[in-house]
């Protein structure tokens, strides 16, 4: 078999889907995008296709290899996200090859389902109460939002209050009858998580997430010394080189590879069995389209440390589309009880509805993360 073209399709509401086809017929499905960068992800997507026409599709490590090593600069979101979009999209190529899902070509169920959970309150957290009452009436009872608006490198008690505040309000409207991560979203530095994390751990977050950026990763084991609080981060981490070293370092709890960012599938189920060695839980991030949650499922269902999946349906980013609108097969993604069960078909598992996809491809929008500033005018983490 032979790879025969690349397509790419920039779609709403901020993703981008690429398609393989081959010589015979048989065409993969993949995901290639950084939330913001969509068309400098397209571009190195189309780069890697001078060598990738022709080549046999069943070949999926030496690509992979090919891809990351044949180039003298390597690594970094857009690379690392293209190479991720194609291998999802070789993965798919595989399974509906030989007939079977791509967990099978893993070494097969580690598990019967999986736990979802969902994002509340948006970019600045409001209406949690009334958004968790609604995803808990279709059966979630884990639930993500953000730690706090922008808070300034030292900031004030008022700030610490209003973020505990939200929390409080979780907690005194459910108890202990849900669980809730907060992402810090890379919007606190170093000397602030120190207190915010101390001021919310009377409310027991499940974790904190990226409570300082992945380029301050050093203060991962210092922050997880001072709190019993689980760290996540991981969706700004973009290979095994770099995982290693937070595994190295200690202090994350929770790994959070993005099979979109992070080198695909054959990545990433490098990076869950590294943070198994470590003894770290896997929970892959994923607030993007379809073909990502797919790919992430797979890993999830043949990596025993995986214990919660990210998934996008009702994110407050899905603005024009929403998680399912290009999917054909809608109902092999349906969740009971809040968890996913095995996606079984062929390949990733996901039946794309080309025809629309073709369709809003035209429509799309050049999405970019907004951009914050203090009210000294400064740049603000978003
Ligand atoms: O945890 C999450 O889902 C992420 O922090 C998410 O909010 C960002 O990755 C966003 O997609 C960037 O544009
Ligand atoms: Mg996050």
């Amino acid at each position: 078999m032979k790879i025969t073209k690349l397509t790419t399709y920039r779609l709403p509401p901020r993703w981008m889907f690429l398609k393989i086809e081959t010589d015979e017929g048989i065409v993969g499905w993949g995901e290639p995008v950084i939330e913001g960068r969509a068309r400098s992800v397209e571009a190195a997507v189309h780069e890697f296709s001078d060598y990738l026409i022709g080549q046999d599709p069943a070949r999926i490590n030496d690509l992979w290899q090919v891809m990351y090593r044949g180039g003298f600069y390597r690594g970094g979101a857009i690379l690392m996200s293209a190479i991720a979009g194609i291998d999802q999209a070789l993965w798919d190529i595989k399974g509906k090859a030989l007939g079977v899902p791509v967990y099978q070509l893993l070494g097969g169920l580690v598990r019967d389902n999986i736990k979802a959970y969902s994002w509340v309150g948006g970019d600045r957290p409001a209406e949690v109460i009334e958004g968790i009452r609604k995803l808990r009436a279709i059966g979630f009872d884990t639930f993500k939002l953000n730690g706090c608006e922008e808070l300034g490198i030292i900031d004030n008690s008022r700030k610490i209050d209003a973020a505990v505040n939200t929390v409080a309000q979780i907690r005194e409207a459910f108890g202990n009858q849900i669980e809730f991560g907060l992402d810090f979203h890379g919007r606190v530095h170093a000397p602030m998580a120190k207190v915010l994390i101390k001021e919310l751990e009377p409310y027991r977050p499940l974790f904190i997430e990226e409570p300082v950026l992945a380029e301050q990763a050093e203060y991962y084991p210092r922050l997880a010394a001072q709190t019993h609080l689980p760290i996540a981060a991981g969706e700004r981490m973009y290979s095994r080189f770099e995982f290693k070293r937070v595994l190295d370092a200690g202090g994350l709890a929770i790994l959070q590879p993005d099979l979109s960012h992070a080198g695909g599938i054959t990545e990433c189920v490098k990076i869950a069995s590294m943070a198994e060695a470590y003894d770290v839980a896997l929970a892959p991030h994923c607030p993007l389209g379809p073909l990502a949650l797919a790919a992430c499922l797979h890993v999830d269902f043949v990596s025993r440390n995986a214990v919660f999946q990210e998934q996008s349906m009702g994110i407050h980013y899905n603005k024009g589309a929403e998680l399912l609108d290009y999917v054909v097969n809608k109902e092999d993604f349906s969740m009971s009880n809040g968890h996913f069960a095995p996606l079984n078909k062929p390949g990733l598992g996901v039946e794309i509805n080309e025809q629309l996809v073709i369709e809003r491809s035209q429509q799309a929008t050049d999405w970019r993360n907004p951009l914050w500033r203090y009210p000294d005018g400064s740049v603000a983490e978003w």
